[in-house]
């Protein structure tokens, strides 16, 4: 059975434990770490069969076959090389540290010499299938436009820099416009979804993005069109916002649990 170890013991984190404790998704749950204790704890007291051990990640790569990121762009930098290096496969759901070529670069590298697989969920967002038909052939525009209650927004370093006051937005307000280059640096809790498009189709100078703080939204909405040579779509999500984080919609604590199930399915829907 797949060994699996986590890092990020929040949101996302949280749903994934429980959903290899219940057995929806087939592998042992072999270690779990946060940098917050409190939020291993938390987590730790929702398992009812699962008994995973806390360590950092030198020592829990020596323990498993597969990581799971779902903490933030730094972890990325700090673990996935290291996993990587000791031949797990990763799963990493903080996609927006791929707008750093560098490290994008050095991670695909790794990967080939390890032979190991690197996995980035469809997160919060629908359509990545259609994207990676039609990336196929020629794609002349993508574009993502998301729409979060302000609540949503907080704490983003673009907010903070502009001195946004989230509570005085009172209409629909385009806060962000601009290349998913900047938009993941700006938003890093927000916009990962901009990441895995880009990485899917046009890239990350290419593909457009548009953030709208909505007060009058109960839910997160992306909204991704796409024109090309095979001829256009767009697609809609209207996401219910997981209680504990209203930043990160429950569908990517789907989307990750999904992903692992389909590790171990041996028929493969979807491109
Ligand atoms: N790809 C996608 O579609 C989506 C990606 N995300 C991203 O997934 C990640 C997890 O999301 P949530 O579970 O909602 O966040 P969360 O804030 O609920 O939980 C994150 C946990 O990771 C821990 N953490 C952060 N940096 C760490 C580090 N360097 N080392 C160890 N622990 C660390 C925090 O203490 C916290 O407990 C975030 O980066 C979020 O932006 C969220 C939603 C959609
Ligand atoms: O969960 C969402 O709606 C999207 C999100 O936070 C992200 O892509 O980082």
């Amino acid at each position: 059975m797949l060994s699996i170890g986590l890092i990020g013991c929040g949101t996302i984190g949280t749903s994934i434990c429980k959903a290899i404790d219940d057995g929806t998704i087939e592998a042992e749950l072999v270690a779990i770490y946060d940098r917050n204790l409190d939020d291993v704890d938390k987590l730790l007291s929702t398992l009812e069969r699962s008994k995973p051990q806390v360590m950092e990640v030198t020592e829990m790569v020596r323990n498993i076959d597969l990581l799971v990121e779902c903490a933030s762009q730094e972890a990325v930098y700090e673990i996935i090389p290291t996993a990587l290096h000791a031949h797990c496969d990763v799963m990493i759901m903080s996609v927006g540290a791929f707008s750093d070529e560098k490290l994008y670069k050095t991670i695909r590298e790794l990967a080939k010499e390890n032979k190991c697989k690197v996995y980035l969920p469809s997160g919060a967002i629908v359509g990545l299938d259609g994207l990676k038909s039609a990336s196929a052939e020629k794609i002349y525009s993508v574009t993502l436009t998301t729409q979060k209650p302000p609540a949503g927004l907080a704490g983003a370093p673009y907010i903070i820099r502009n001195k946004i006051d989230l509570d005085k937005i009172t209409g629909k307000t385009v806060i962000f416009e601009g290349p998913a280059s900047e938009a993941v640096k700006a938003f890093p809790a927000n916009v990962n979804v901009a990441a895995t498009i880009s990485l899917t189709g046009i890239g990350f100078e290419k593909t457009k993005v548009k953030i709208v703080a909505n007060p009058a939204l109960t839910r997160n909405i992306h909204e991704i069109s796409v024109e090309g040579a095979f001829g256009e779509f767009t697609t809609r999500v209207e996401n219910v916002p997981s209680p504990s984080n209203p930043k990160s919609s429950y569908l990517a604590s789907l989307s990750a649990i999904a992903t692992l199930r389909k590790l171990s399915d041996p028929i493969q829907t979807g491109t």
